[in-house]
């Protein structure tokens, strides 16, 4: 039985998120509908999380100190991990002693932190189908395991990075040195290490959006959302949509990977499982133990979009996954380098027939920072796709 308490009182239910981007902001949203006492974290102030929760952090959620310390002052009941670059050695610890529960676990989040974590557990113990790989610790060695199989083309990126910072296409001999520099330069925790991937020619890619919720009787269920199709540029996703249309032999394969790696990773939550589909051939890419930015298109496709399926799945309510609409997501750039920026166009945008937007808040901007992003609802997913697109256009960005 689940039983939820009175914000800022002593029943409290009290959830803390640690990063508090456009991604916890929903999180933190869906919970406060549930009447939970939500505390935000992050790196910086006025994070858009910050700006919605009912108390805001600001500490270096990297350095295991601060992490206790915050956590043993503010006692919440769950942890929710929202980026990667967290003190995960220290959540391990804080759970068994008991002093915290992580979501979905902390071990999943130590594992995902790190690409090395994630990908020897799916390939190597669960032999799930990826790309080929090396771990590196210096150009020399890159240079080799191009050398001794992994080939031209390919792809390096740091062990501790997401949304493809650090991560550069190597076409030939001649981008080697350049791919190792950028992978350095571009971590977000600083570490030395690479992983070194053979390029697979996918036709498509999708994000699985696999959820463990308790069921009637108190066990895990999973659920399934339709397969999200989305497109990457320079590792950053620029463009999603839901459905995705598949094989049905594709799609459970898919389903069959993405239930061996959650079931692995255990716990209550959503996941975002990442595949590459050529054919019906289906390969594991990597997987968030929460939600993913491409899934932000369920915020107009879904009766209950991946926030609100992460807050219920987390409190142990029951879940659905059904679609309402197919639909569409465009990211708005940033565009300028500067401080509280203004967007001009948003009546416009919204001009656009099913359309809705995301401003996310974030207090400054870089040229390409995710600042927004335009969702666009269709019976016909490409038509949806191209007024996700438009309305995301309309939106100009400026220094204010
Ligand atoms: N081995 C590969 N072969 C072909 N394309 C790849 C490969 N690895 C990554 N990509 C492309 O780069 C994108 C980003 O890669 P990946 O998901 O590993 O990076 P990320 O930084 O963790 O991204 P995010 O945090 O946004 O999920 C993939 O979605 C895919 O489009
Ligand atoms: N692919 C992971 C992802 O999309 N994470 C989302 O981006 C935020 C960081 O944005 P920032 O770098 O602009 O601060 C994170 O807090 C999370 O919401
Ligand atoms: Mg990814």
């Amino acid at each position: 039985m689940t039983t939820l308490g009175t914000p800022l009182s002593p029943s409290a239910t009290k959830v803390m998120l640690l990063g508090s981007g456009e991604l916890g902001k929903e999180v933190l949203i869906a919970l406060q509908r549930l009447g939970v006492e939500t505390i935000a974290v992050d790196r910086y102030e006025n994070a858009p999380g910050h700006q919605v929760a009912h108390r805001a952090h600001t500490i270096a959620m990297s350095d295991p100190a601060q992490l206790k310390a915050l956590i043993e002052r503010e006692r919440p009941h769950l942890v929710v991990p929202e980026i990667e670059a967290i003190a995960t050695p220290m959540l391990q610890e804080l759970e068994t002693a008991g002093v915290v529960r992580v979501i979905p676990t902390a071990r999943a989040a130590r594992l995902t932190m790190d690409r090395e974590g994630i990908r020897r557990l799916a390939a190597e113990t669960l032999r799930l189908p990826t790309s080929p790989y090396q771990f590196c610790d210096s150009l020399q060695e890159l240079q080799a395991a191009i050398d001794s199989g992994i080939g031209y083309p390919c792809i390096v990126k740091p062990v501790m990075s997401s949304s493809g910072k650090g991560q550069s296409k190597i076409d030939g001999p001649d981008d080697v040195q350049k791919a190792w520099d950028y992978a350095m330069a571009g971590g977000r925790v600083s570490h030395g290490r690479i992983i070194v991937e053979g390029f697979i020619r996918f036709d498509y890619e999708i994000t699985l959006l696999t959820v463990r919720a308790l069921g009637a009787n108190g066990e895990p269920e999973t659920h399934f959302c339709d397969p999200i199709g989305h497109v990457q540029v320079a590792g950053d996703y620029v463009e999603s949509w839901q459905p995705h249309p598949m094989s049905a032999v594709a799609l459970q394969k898919s389903r069959e990977i993405a239930k061996a790696i959650t079931d692995n990773l255990g716990g209550q939550g959503l996941f975002g499982v990442e595949l590459f589909v050529a054919g019906d051939q289906v390969w594991f890419s990597e997987v968030s133990p929460r939600p993913h930015d491409t899934g932000m298109v369920t915020m107009t496709t879904q009766w209950q979009n991946e926030f609100e399926l992460h807050a219920r799945a987390i409190l142990g309510l029951p879940v659905d996954t059904t679609l309402k609409s197919p639909g569409a997501s465009a990211v708005i750039y940033g565009g300028v380098e500067a401080q509280g920026i203004a967007f001009d166009g948003v009546d416009e945008a919204l001009r656009v027939p099913g359309t809705e937007l995301r401003l996310f808040g974030k207090p400054e901007s870089f040229e390409k920072r995710r600042m927004g992003v335009a969702l666009a609802r269709d019976a016909d997913v490409e038509r949806a796709r191209e007024n996700a697109k438009l309305a995301a256009s309309k939106v100009r960005p400026r220094r204010a």
